[in-house]
């Protein structure tokens, strides 16, 4: 898959190590920053990485200090369901049940370590259908 990556200041560092997983997982990675620790502002990022996806990406990886920020904005597009995840499970119930395309993490809400499990289950995670298909249709009449 072409997975789109971005991050705030927050997230930078986490950024930079997840890259490194996503490659080895037989990835590619379009990288839209931030490019350093300076200070920025999450939904500029957000913005970039949601156009990309749009128009050629698979999937999208958004970290910021909490994650929070990141996902509120991505979701501000129709065709996006970022998902805000915390452990193994909810990044597994993001994929099965939600057909999630956007993960978003809190890098200083997770370890680096839960970090790569988080995405590396989240990688390895399909949408089940069925039911659920049937739910997240639904979103577009909201
Ligand atoms: O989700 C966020 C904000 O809703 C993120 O945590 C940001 O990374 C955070 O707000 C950045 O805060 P800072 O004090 O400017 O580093």
């Amino acid at each position: 898959m072409n997975i789109i990556i971005a991050s705030d200041h927050g997230g930078y560092e986490l950024k930079e190590l997840l890259k490194k997983k996503i490659v080895a997982l037989g990835h590619t990675i379009e990288d839209v920053g931030c490019d350093s620790l300076d200070s920025v502002d999450y939904p500029d990022y957000a913005q970039r990485a949601v156009d990309a996806l749009v128009e050629h990406g698979d999937r999208g990886v958004l970290i910021c200090g909490t994650g929070i920020g990141m996902s509120i904005a991505a979701n501000r597009n129709r065709s996006v369901r970022a998902a805000l995840c915390h452990d193994e499970y909810t990044a597994a119930m993001s994929r099965e049940h939600n057909d999630a395309n956007i993960l978003c993490m809190g890098a200083r809400v997770l370890s680096p370590e839960r970090a790569q499990q988080v995405l590396h289950t989240w990688l390895t995670t399909e949408f089940v259908g069925g039911r659920h298909l049937q739910r997240i249709t639904k979103f577009s009449d909201i």
